[in-house]
């Protein structure tokens, strides 16, 4: 059985309040990009995991894989033995504001759910999701999401009008809680949602004024990103460029995918650049 992991895409992110235990309430869009990485899962005795893809190498030395946990946490879960071979083919930059392990996580659970027949269902799932990380829940739906509280309050959003995405990294590690800690102190209200956006163009105006709340800081951590936001704004159709979660990757709305597509073929070819079309809904 094999399931797709899609990058997570911020497309605005507010950072509304804060709790005791240092996590930030979060007012977030999110959507899921056309580019990701795959979880194998096949029948065995013991609990294994194999690496695989451009991005294997960074993740080898990973004491505690994100697919593992969640694969124990499943089955401690369901009450099932956590038996499985599991491969993970890496192809979605590591540390990059993409949500990358917390999407392999989350494909983990939905491929183990199906291959161990434990049938926990979306709602079972979403809790053990947000015992995993708080970008674990929005990857097991991995369909456009308002997420709110630290990400596990998730609300569907009025229907998204086509557009394209193009996502760049300079190739450069950031780590979320080291950006959250950087962060100017102050809290933005939560966002104002339309009953529906009439285009991508319409779609990039709303966003605009709103923001990521993370972004100053994380360019004053990684100052690179500044050079990533001003190439893909440069890049023709660009309707708005900004950086995801807590960066270092950074995105471009165009009109359609094919714009994305050829804007990325345009940026720097050492950075690691994608364009397309949103994810297909998963199964
Ligand atoms: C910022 C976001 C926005 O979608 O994306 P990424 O940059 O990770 O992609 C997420 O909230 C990240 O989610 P995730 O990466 O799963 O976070 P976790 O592992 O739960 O937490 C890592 C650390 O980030 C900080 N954190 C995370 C979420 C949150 N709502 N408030 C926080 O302050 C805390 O310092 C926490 O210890
Ligand atoms: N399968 C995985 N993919 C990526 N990172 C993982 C994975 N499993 C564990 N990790 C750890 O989780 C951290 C955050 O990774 P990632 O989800 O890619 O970050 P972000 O949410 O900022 O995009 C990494 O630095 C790595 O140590």
């Amino acid at each position: 059985m094999s399931g797709f992991a899609p990058a997570k895409v911020n497309l605005t992110l507010r950072v509304t309040g804060s709790r005791a235990d240092g996590y930030h309430l979060l007012d977030s869009l999110a959507v899921f990009a056309g580019v990701g990485d795959v979880v194998r899962a096949e029948p065995a005795e013991g609990l294994t995991l194999s690496l695989a893809g451009p991005g294997a190498g960074a993740l080898a030395a990973e004491p505690d894989n994100l697919v593992l946990r969640a694969a124990r946490a499943l089955a401690a879960a369901a009450g099932v033995p956590a038996r499985a071979a599991i491969s993970l083919e890496k192809h979605l930059p590591v540390a990059s504001g993409i949500g990358g392990g917390s999407a392999d996580a989350a494909a983990a659970l939905r491929v183990l759910d199906g291959l161990w027949g434990t049938g926990l269902g979306p709602a079972r799932l979403r809790a053990i999701a947000a015992g995993l990380g708080a970008d674990v829940p929005v990857c097991v739906e991995s369909r456009p999401m308002r997420m709110r509280g630290v990400g596990e309050v998730l609300d569907a959003v009025p229907p998204l009008p086509p557009f394209g995405l193009l996502l760049a990294n300079p190739r450069l590690a950031l780590a979320t809680p080291a950006v959250f800690k950087a962060r100017a102190p102050g809290f933005s209200a939560e966002a104002d949602y339309p009953d529906r956006w009439a285009d991508a163009a319409a779609l990039a105006e709303w966003l605009r004024p709103l923001g990521n709340d993370l972004q100053d800081a994380a360019i004053a951590l990684c100052p690179p990103i500044a050079d990533v936001l001003a190439a893909i704004a440069a890049q023709p159709g660009c309707l708005l460029a900004r950086m995801s979660g807590s960066g270092a990757t950074c995105f471009g709305l165009f009109g359609t995918p094919a714009a994305a597509e050829a804007a990325a073929a345009a940026l720097p070819a050492s950075w690691w650049r994608w364009g397309g079309a949103t994810a297909p809904a998963s199964p």
